[in-house]
């Protein structure tokens, strides 16, 4: 690639070169045969903007709000597992940068930093997600350390009662880290060939792999 990147692609592709095969597979794969994950992109790509001609565009203002929360625009960062495997600081850097761009970091779970060390690292506005584990006290365990650190919200993810079947992590004989969120409350230890995430979830849904369909619950914390 000559020069610097310029889009999200050459990004991928710097991460590509970057990173040891097991990582950037798990960062770029998907289940089974990555039908989904091909229909993801594309249905970005069906997606075009109307220009609006003639108008005035001297003052340019992208920013909205989410559950009052004013975001420089509507772009936040969705959560995602793991961010160690790619930088050594995690994140705890990520959220950083969420600060830096304006936006809400929503922490994942299944983070390498912890609820506690995320909050501690920027006054970023941070919302936390997690799922409905059948084991209630870990629900509650997890929320109410989010809520004591600050987290504004609760980002309820139901679209995974069981993780994919992702088969390049099967073939990289990926084995999941214990879950730093997770350390003296239960073992997560678990070989992704029988990953059958850790604690069923209550909720019911068909699993629509890689289009998580978040539900913001605001938690009258801000
Ligand atoms: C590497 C990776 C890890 C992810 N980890 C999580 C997670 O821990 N929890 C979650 O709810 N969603 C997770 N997701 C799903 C994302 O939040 C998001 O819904 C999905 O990537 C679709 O958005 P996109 O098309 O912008 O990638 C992860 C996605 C990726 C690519």
């Amino acid at each position: 690639m000559e020069g610097e990147p310029v889009n999200v692609n050459e990004f991928q592709e710097l991460a590509r070169q970057a990173l040891p095969k097991i990582y950037y597979d798990y960062y770029s794969g998907g289940a089974e045969d990555e039908y989904t994950l091909k229909q993801n992109v594309e249905a970005f790509q069906g997606i075009t903007i109307r220009p609006r001609i003639l108008v005035d565009i001297s003052r340019i203002d992208l920013s909205t709000t989410v559950l009052g929360y004013k975001i420089s625009a509507p772009i936040l960062i969705a959560p995602s597992a793991k961010h160690k495997w790619a930088h050594p600081e995690g994140e705890v850097a990520t959220a950083r940068a969420a600060a830096a761009c304006d936006t809400i970091m929503i922490l994942s779970y299944r983070s390498t930093c912890t609820i506690e060390e995320v909050a501690s690292s920027c006054n970023a506005v941070r919302f936390f997600q997690c799922y409905v584990y059948k084991r209630r006290d870990i629900s509650a365990n997890l929320v109410q350390r989010a809520e004591r650190c600050g987290y504004k919200a609760i980002v309820l993810t139901v679209d995974s009662p069981r993780l994919g079947r992702r088969e390049k992590d099967i073939k990289n004989k990926m084995v999941n880290p214990q879950l730093k969120n997770f350390e003296g409350l239960v073992s997560t230890q678990v070989s992704t060939v029988s990953d059958t995430l850790f604690f069923p979830i209550i909720a019911k849904y068909t699993s629509m792999q890689c289009l998580t369909t978040a539900i913001l619950m605001e938690r009258n914390m801000h």
